[in-house]
């Protein structure tokens, strides 16, 4: 049930509750990780709506947009916000919230490296950012922590090739070195867009058993985001 509080719409019943998004490039590890943390309990783990990103009543979004970016980014992008916001809004199961990626990013990194690459047209750009805009002002997408799965681009590039998705076999590693800067320009060096939220950066180019290792340091201060 959404109420109004400070001109925003809220979610009734929730207390002290902590949102962490889970950010970083194409294949870097996101879903390894919340698979991880799932096995927690107090933790309710959203992944990213990519089945439906995939197939939306029989048609397929992303891969129109792989395969020809400048007449179906629109389609897919306005997609992609929706099932975002329904994932932003859905009622907390849990004391604890993992989500991955967001409406920011999706926004701030994929709708903007589609327009500065030249293949988003100024009109679709300006509808998206208008529908954005308006989102973040109306409704509230509460964070308290972004953690950050920093890889260099080529080995997302080498995870991208090895998880073999259809519709991303046609990825060059320049797609993924452009999302890897607007990433880095937007979390670490913070000279793109606001960041709704303190970020933990957390190296993810090493194999498995340390990224494991490495869950398990960090799981305090994850899991005590908002305190
Ligand atoms: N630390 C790692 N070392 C090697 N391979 C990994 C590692 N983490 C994930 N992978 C593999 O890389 C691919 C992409 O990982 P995934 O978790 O699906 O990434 P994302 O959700 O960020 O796209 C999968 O095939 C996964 O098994
Ligand atoms: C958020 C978002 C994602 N995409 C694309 C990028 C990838 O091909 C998939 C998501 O897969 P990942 O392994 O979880 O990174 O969706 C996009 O094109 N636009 C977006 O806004």
């Amino acid at each position: 049930m959404l109420s109004s509080s400070q001109g925003k719409l809220v979610r009734n019943g929730e207390g002290k509750k902590s949102v962490i998004w889970l950010e970083g490039n194409i294949a870097s590890g996101k879903t390894t990780c919340l698979e991880y943390f799932s096995k927690t309990s107090d933790i309710e783990v959203l992944t990213e709506p990519v089945s439906k990103w995939r197939n939306v009543q029989g048609c397929n979004p992303l891969g129109l947009m792989y395969q020809d970016p400048s007449r179906w980014g629109l389609t897919l992008q306005t997609y992609v916000q929706l099932t975002m916001l329904d994932r932003h809004v859905l009622p907390m199961a849990s004391p604890i919230r993992m989500m991955e990626r967001s409406i920011y990013s999706a926004k701030y990194i994929f709708v903007e490296n589609l327009y500065k690459s030249g293949k988003m047209p100024e009109v679709d750009f300006a509808v998206l950012s208008e529908w954005f805009e308006w989102i973040v002002k109306n409704i509230a997408i509460p964070v308290d922590l972004i953690v950050y799965l920093q890889t260099s681009p080529q080995t997302c590039y080498e995870r991208l090739k090895q998880r073999c998705r259809e519709e991303e076999k046609v990825i060059p590693l320049e797609y993924i070195e452009s999302i890897h800067n607007l990433y880095e320009d937007w979390l670490i060096h913070h000279k793109s867009f606001e960041v709704p939220a303190p970020v933990l950066v957390m190296p993810a180019d090493h194999d498995l058993k340390k990224m494991l290792h490495q869950f398990e340091e960090n799981r305090e201060k994850i899991l005590m985001a908002n305190c």
